[in-house]
């Protein structure tokens, strides 16, 4: 009911300010668009899920969360898929993959300073009645 509308507004607007937020990182500048498969012809043939944070801007808009973990689902690809596509020891994966473990360890942490514990189990109860 009209509640529920209000508290999804509400994790919208979150996960909003939180994705625009790591979106203006200059050290997260590789993860803010999908990778470019002409640039990288083999990226589909390692990563199976792509993710990026313009597409979780748009899944936020298209309602496609109604928790935080559904959110951090997809989020995890971002770093994950970075970990896997770029496992050498060259400076330039390590590089990145230092990135990648900062963008993990950065989004949890605020979740956790910023997310109050009973409204992501408001959230959740929502998903469980659906
Ligand atoms: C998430 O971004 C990536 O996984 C690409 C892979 C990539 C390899 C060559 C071009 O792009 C990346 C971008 C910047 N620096 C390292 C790797």
């Amino acid at each position: 009911e009209e509640q529920e509308e209000d508290v999804l507004r509400e994790l919208r607007l979150f996960l909003t300010n939180l994705t625009e937020r790591l979106m203006l990182d200059r050290r997260f500048k590789a993860f803010t668009k999908p990778v470019d498969i002409e640039e990288v012809p083999d990226y589909l043939m390692v990563v199976q899920n792509p993710m990026d944070l313009s597409t979780l801007l748009s899944n936020i808009d298209e309602h496609k969360y109604v928790t935080v973990n559904e959110f951090l689902s997809d989020a995890d690809l971002i770093w994950q898929n970075a970990l896997e596509y770029n496992p050498k020891r060259d400076q330039a994966d390590r590089h990145i993959r230092h990135h990648a473990c900062t963008l993990k360890d950065t989004m949890r942490t605020i979740i956790r300073k910023e997310l109050d514990k009973d409204f992501q189990r408001i959230c959740e109860e929502i998903r469980e009645s659906r």
